[in-house]
């Protein structure tokens, strides 16, 4: 019989938030992965000849196994029946070997041009890579929310989701930030490349946080780290998807995030080519919503812990984004200073809907049905992930060509694109009122402060 009351390794502050770093590290570097090709994409038309349909299959690749393969569904059950250590080192191995071959595909493939259904075949490999990519970093969000669950449970826990998302945001903004000063002094793959390296710092780190999780695993006295509490089941599955609740914030998680992470991939080239920024600082500016939501998601979670009001905040989130959109769409408004007054503004509203959507979730759904009702919700998120960079960068290609640069890149008027992202962003403050509705009808209490005086 063990001694119950012996010192835990998560019961130090310093191990535990050690711990979460080393975790965080690795969520950091699949951020800027992430993001670090969008800025490019004028520099990838005019090098490697890539037109905004193949930039946007590209861009939306990163959801496509997500979506089709149903991978989030896949991911929630291995991390289930195989645990955080070996989902965590899956998935990233699956980020290291998509971005290896992502990086191939642009360094290696530059003369594969031949079309094959319908797209360069260098885009095709790239995009395959994406994918893999994306699959591993849609998984490793998952586990890295169960390895803060285990490591914080009783403590700082929501602070810790917090500062892991903050990190997270770092990794963004830095992509936004280097990716065309590093592609305009190296090469363009340079960026990528950075991301690998990171990528492979992250696995390190993940297998050193494996030898820690496992002394912790010893002291629980816990074979498995999986707890029926966070299982993935499709039994409730069932429970969940018959909750009106449940298809609001899965539909306006899809509207917001579709209106946000797809239109900051095109925002690069919107800022160089309609507002005349340059070059070297577009991506920093199309960054700028993630270097708001660092600061800003922590205090708006205070508020809505502390206050409440959780659905009318997503509401006024959604109803900022319908007026930072539509301002874009106007072809006469073309100071730079307003298009940066509009990003600063779209990084609120990137702070308000999340910190009230996430704990929203907690409260509309118990305990045991949270890691599946949160795997469902992202699942219906990727399909807005991959759908809309598809359709816009269809539509730059189809309707939108108004001349070319001095570098060969096409030049696009971004009019109709900022105005389908402004219907998306009507579309979901219509669906953050229904919320607030069923709010009212079935008592979800999302306009209730989380903490009680
Ligand atoms: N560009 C990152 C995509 C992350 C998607 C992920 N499913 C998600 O929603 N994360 C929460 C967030 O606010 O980043």
């Amino acid at each position: 019989m063990k001694d119950q009351n012996q010192k835990k390794l998560n019961d130090s502050w310093g191990m535990r938030w050690g711990a979460l770093a080393i975790v965080a590290f690795t969520m950091m570097a699949a951020y800027y992965v992430n993001d670090v090709a969008a800025p490019l994409k004028t520099m990838l038309e005019s090098t490697l000849g890539w037109n905004s349909s193949e930039f946007g299959l590209f861009t939306g690749a990163y959801s496509f196994l997500n979506v089709f393969l149903l991978m989030l569904i896949w991911g929630g059950l291995i991390l289930d029946r195989f645990g955080i250590r070996f989902t965590g080192k899956l998935a990233t191995i699956l980020m290291v070997v998509g971005t290896a071959i992502e990086y191939y595909a642009m360094t290696q493939m530059t003369d594969a041009t031949q079309i094959v259904m319908g797209y360069k075949w260098n885009v095709l490999v790239a995009s395959a890579g994406y994918s893999l990519f994306g699959v591993g970093a849609e998984v490793a969000g998952i586990t890295v929310t169960k390895i803060i669950a285990k490591w914080f449970q009783g403590k700082e826990m929501a602070t810790a989701m917090g500062v892991q998302v903050a990190l997270a945001r770092v990794g963004s903004q830095a992509a936004y930030a280097v990716a065309i000063p590093v592609a305009r002094a190296y090469e363009i793959t340079t960026p990528i490349l950075i991301g690998l390296v990171c990528l492979v710092g992250g696995l390190v780190a993940f297998f050193a946080f494996s030898v820690l999780d496992k002394k912790l695993d010893r002291q629980l006295e816990t074979a498995v780290d999986a707890s029926p509490e966070d299982k993935f089941s499709f039994k409730d599955v069932k429970h969940i998807v018959c909750n009106p609740g449940f298809w609001l914030i899965a539909v306006l998680c899809v509207l917001f995030y579709s209106c946000v992470f797809p239109f900051q991939k095109f925002a690069s080239e919107l800022m160089i080519t309609k507002y005349q920024i340059d070059e070297n600082l577009a991506g920093t500016i199309a960054g700028l919503p993630a270097l708001g939501a660092l600061f800003l998601t922590p205090v708006f979670g205070g508020m809505v812990d502390k206050r409440g009001k959780a659905a009318s905040i997503m509401m006024l989130g959604a109803a900022m984004l319908i007026g930072v959109h539509c301002v874009y769409a106007l072809p006469f408004i073309t100071a730079s200073w307003v298009a940066i007054v509009l990003m600063i503004v779209l990084g609120i509203a990137f702070s308000l809907v999340p910190s009230a959507m996430w704990p929203s979730v907690a409260k509309i759904f118990p305990v045991n049905q949270l890691g599946t009702a949160y795997a469902l919700i992202f699942f219906i998120q990727n399909i807005g992930l991959w759908g809309i960079p598809t359709l816009i960068g269809a539509v730059l290609d189809g309707f939108c060509v108004v001349g070319t640069t001095e570098s060969g890149a096409k030049l696009y008027d971004y009019t109709l694109p900022m105005c389908i992202f402004t219907g998306i962003a009507i579309l979901s403050l219509i669906v953050a009122f229904m919320l607030k509705a069923a709010d009212r009808k079935y008592g979800y209490k999302l306009e209730e402060a989380n903490i009680r005086k």
